[in-house]
Order: C-alpha cells, then structure tokens, then sequence
C-alpha cells in the first residue's frame, strides 16, 4: 500500500485509545504525540504537524464533551478531518478534469525535473485515459536528454499509443507543435507533450516551458514530481508554479519512501490539486488521487470506490450485467473465468489491489507475491485456451474432471497436469464462494447504482471479502498468507482491524468522484 508505514502508525496510535478505560485529556495528548511522531517521520512539515495537532485538539475538548458521546470516535473523526485538511489543496480537482466532447481535443503538456518520472508517467497517463476510452497520442518535445525519444517511443509501443518525435529537429517547442497539429489532424482527444528537464531548477528549463507552452495551448500543464524528497517538494512545486501555470500535479515514487506524506503536504500547502500518485514503475502502478479516498486507505478503512472503479475499467460495460449474473447464479463457465482472470490481470497487481479492501492489509501479501500470482493467473488462463467450444461453455465439472479430458488439456497448453487439476479446483471454488460473495453484496442492484453512490456498508464488505477470500485458487490463497494469514484479517476487519474506525463506516459510501 502507498504509504504503509505511515498508515499503520496513525491507525496503532488510534486504535490505542480503546485499550484506556477512561479517556482524558492526557490519554489524548498521548495518541496525538504518536501522530505527530509518525507525521514527523514521513517527513511532514513541523508547522504543518503542530497545526494539525491544534486543530485536533480544537476539534475534541475533551472536558466540554457532552457524556455519554464515544469519545473515542469523536477524536478518530477528528484525526480524519484533520488529515483530510492538511492534504486539501483548496483547488476543487474537478476544475482540472479532462472534459471529453466531440470534436475537442486536449492538449496535456508534463513538466518537471530530470529524472523525477516525468516520461514514464506521460505513458501511465496515457493508458490510464486509453481504458477510460479515450484516443491518447504522445508527443516527445524532450531534445536535452539523449535517450528520451527512444524511451517514450518504447513505452507508447509497448501501450500502444501513437507516437511523435523527431532525431533531427532540435527545437522542442517545433517538435512539439508539429506532433499537436499532426495528432488534431488525425482526430485524437488526447494529445500529451512530453518536456524536457534538467537536474536543477534552472532558467533555461523555465524559459523552454514556456516556448513550448505559447507553441502547443496546452489545456492542463502537469507538474510531475518525484515523492522521494519529501517536504522540499514545497520549494520545487512553488518554483515551477511561478514559472508556468501548473494546473495539477503527480507524485511518482511513493512506492516505498518513508518521505511520500511529506511531499504530499507539502505540494497541498502550494494550493496546486495533486491528481495522481505514480506506486511504481509499471504502466498500471499509478493511481488517482482524491484526498477523503486516499485518507480513509491510510486508515486502513480501504478505497471501495476506488476498486468498483478498476473493475468497471477492466469489464466491458455492455458485459457487467450478464459476467454477474452468471457468477450470481452460480453458472459461471470456463469461458466466463478466464474473462475475469484477465480482468485481474488488467487491474493491476494484486496488493495494490488488496489496499483497497477495507481491513485488508497489504503486509498479508508477502513482498514479490504479485509476479508469481499473476504468472500462476497467465498458466491457468493459458489452459483454459487449449479448451474446445464445448468445454469453455460447459459448467459440469464433472465433464471436465475426466481423467482423459486433464491429459488433453495438459498437453494442447504445454502445462503439467497437475496444473490442470489445481485450475479445476479453483473452478470450483470460485463457482460456489463468488455466487454467495455476489448476493451477500447485492452486487447485481449496486452495479447497476455505480455510476451514483455505492450502497455496500462495511458489513456486506466483510461478508463479500470473506466468501471473496474463500473463493480464490488455493495457490493464491497460499500467497496471502494462507488459511491463517486470512482469519488473522478477518479477526482484524472485525475488531481493530478496521482501524478502531468503525464509527466512521458511514463515511465510507460516499459518491464515486
Ligand atoms: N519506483 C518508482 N519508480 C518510478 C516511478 N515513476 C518513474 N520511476 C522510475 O524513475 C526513473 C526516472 O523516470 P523517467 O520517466 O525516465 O524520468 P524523467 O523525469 O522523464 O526524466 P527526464 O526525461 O530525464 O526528464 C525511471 O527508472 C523510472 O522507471 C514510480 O512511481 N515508482
């Protein structure tokens, strides 16, 4: 998860208040000297800490609150609001959102330093947009490092995503203009420019945004920087603020760095909306942002919303009623499972995934988990291939446990037999447990609510993921941490687990954006 480390201190540190009989204004001074402790730590600014203590602290007077209120959901509910403040850049980004219409085109320009992520996240932005529908291009305006033509070339080969750069052209705001114009020609929606950057702040990088800003009228300039550096963030975000209007930002590289909730705040306290995280370096590490989202998963409370989102990218609309029809009613056939377990693959690794689940915690996936998880999901989705039409549609395991059938199957995919068996028994599972994990949810009436609210209360969450749980391969089961691995979550996701944050649950079912 981003910002793990950070996340499981906030939420101990809470959830120590429900070991204190009493609480006072001294068991409180006490949770807040840990928040603060670990604010500190991610290298959150010192102001900014203190001002959000006060602001608890103005929040909860502990002497004036009224008996007979849970104190300890009055402070959590502060904790949150809090939170959500201090990382609240006051721009609505929803004024920066990408509006599609006929015949428009956006025009998207990255800025940054060198090396901050910039080009690898141009590619992410792109296919992000691409499974949202969109027609991305990219455009390689970057003529000052040698190696970025062939490096963004790759990557919108690999997304395939048309491409435009020059090796010969060596003014960026030239190449820039001609690959807009060639791409408005050819009708995309979505026309992303690539800058140049340097190691430093400097002039000359300044005065070259703007060159290549009044050559290509970018509707949104994006400002990418690297989350490594924690609250200097506030200097660098400023410099190019004043330099060329930033209208939002992403932060790479909060995959790992104990410094990600500095930079976080710090970019917030600029007043420039971040609108992506980059968790990273593959194409489908990268994650919007939305403050109340984003906090609730460093509570530990997960991102409902924002896994009903990667779901809806990954299943073709037009085929969502009828995959969980099927699943509800338990006929799922073999042609339907491997549907989803590509629409697994598509969604990205399976911890980030994971995060998203409320009490579900990302240390339950041992590290590196996520490759052989996806590489067990490719065998079994290559075996389902050798299948004929007849098997694909059929829901009679019996049919396709014959001991002659296994041998076929094994043979026409190159995969061992045994593989074939651990396939079928996964079938199996998935049938029985993701039926009940759908109707527990009343999945069929909220996918059709998905465009509104979500109408899943914490306890059909529960309930989903525990037949969810139940209903996975046995091997990846084995990955996250085995049968025991999951009562230990399920004990966590009805008690503390949850972040002692139950009392916050309705929160939870807020609107999609
Ligand atoms: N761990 C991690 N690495 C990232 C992330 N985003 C980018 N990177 C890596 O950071 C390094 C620099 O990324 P680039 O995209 O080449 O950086 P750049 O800003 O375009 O650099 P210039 O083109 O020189 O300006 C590469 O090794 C990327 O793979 C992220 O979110 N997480």
């Amino acid at each position: 998860m981003v910002l793990a480390d950070l996340g499981k201190s906030l939420t101990k540190a809470i959830s120590s208040l429900s070991t204190s009989l009493t609480i006072d204004e001294k068991v409180l001074d006490e949770c807040l000297k840990e928040i603060c402790k670990a604010l500190l730590q991610a290298d959150v600014n010192v102001k900014q800490v203190s001002g959000l203590r006060n602001g608890i602290k103005k929040r909860v007077n502990i002497e004036q609150l009224a008996a007979g209120l849970n104190k300890q959901k009055v402070i959590e509910k502060a904790v949150f609001d809090e939170l959500c403040d201090m990382l609240d850049s006051g721009v609505d980004p929803k004024k920066v959102e990408l509006k599609k219409g006929k015949d428009k085109t956006s025009v998207v320009m990255f800025v940054g330093l060198q090396g901050s992520g910039k080009t690898t996240t141009c590619t992410k932005y792109a296919y992000y947009h691409k499974k949202k529908g969109w027609k991305p291009c990219l455009v390689c305006a970057d003529t000052f490092r040698a190696g970025a033509f062939d490096q963004l070339k790759q990557n919108s080969t690999k997304a395939q995503i048309p491409f435009y750069g020059s090796y010969t052209e060596s003014d960026p705001a030239v190449i820039a203009q001609q690959g807009v114009q060639r791409f408005r020609e050819e009708g995309r929606d979505l026309i992303i420019v690539d800058t140049s950057g340097r190691h430093k702040q400097e002039a000359a990088l300044f005065e070259e945004m703007r060159q290549v800003a009044a050559a290509v009228q970018p509707d949104l300039v994006i400002f990418v920087m690297d989350g490594s550096i924690g609250q200097a963030a506030f200097d660098q975000a400023k410099a190019f603020k004043d330099s060329v209007e930033v209208g939002a930002v992403i932060i790479t590289k909060m995959d790992g760095h104990a410094k990600g909730g500095g930079a976080l705040s710090a970019v917030s306290a600029t007043h420039s909306p971040i609108i992506f995280l980059g968790t990273g370096e593959h194409m489908d590490q990268f994650e919007s942002f939305e403050t109340k989202r984003f906090v609730q998963r460093l509570l530990g409370r997960g991102d409902v919303s924002g896994l009903m989102e990667k779901i809806q990218d990954v299943i073709p609309e037009d085929k969502q009623p009828e995959m969980i029809e099927n699943i509800t009613k338990g006929n799922m056939s073999m042609r339907v499972m491997k549907d989803m377990f590509e629409s697994v693959l598509e969604m990205g690794p399976m911890s980030q995934m994971m995060s998203m689940i409320p009490g579900f915690n990302s240390d339950l996936l041992p590290q590196g988990n996520d490759k052989n998880s996806q590489l067990m999901i490719k065998r079994y989705i290559t075996i389902i291939e050798s299948m004929t039409e007849k098997e694909l549609d059929s829901t009679n395991i019996k049919m396709l446990q014959e001991q002659s059938r296994i041998l076929r199957l094994a043979r026409g995919s190159g995969r061992a037999p045994q593989e074939v068996v651990a396939l079928l028994e996964a079938y199996k599972h998935y049938t029985k447990y993701a039926s009940q994990a759908l109707k527990a949810a009343n999945l069929p009436k909220n996918m059709k609510n998905m465009k509104g609210d979500i109408q899943m209360n914490p306890r059909q969450m529960q309930q989903t993921m525990a037949n969810m749980s139940r209903a996975l391969p046995p091997g990846l089961l084995q990955q996250m941490g085995g049968v025991a691995g999951l009562q230990n979550l399920m004990k966590g996701m009805e008690g503390g687990g949850m972040g002692g944050l139950g009392g916050l649950a309705g929160m939870g079912r807020g609107k999609r954006k």
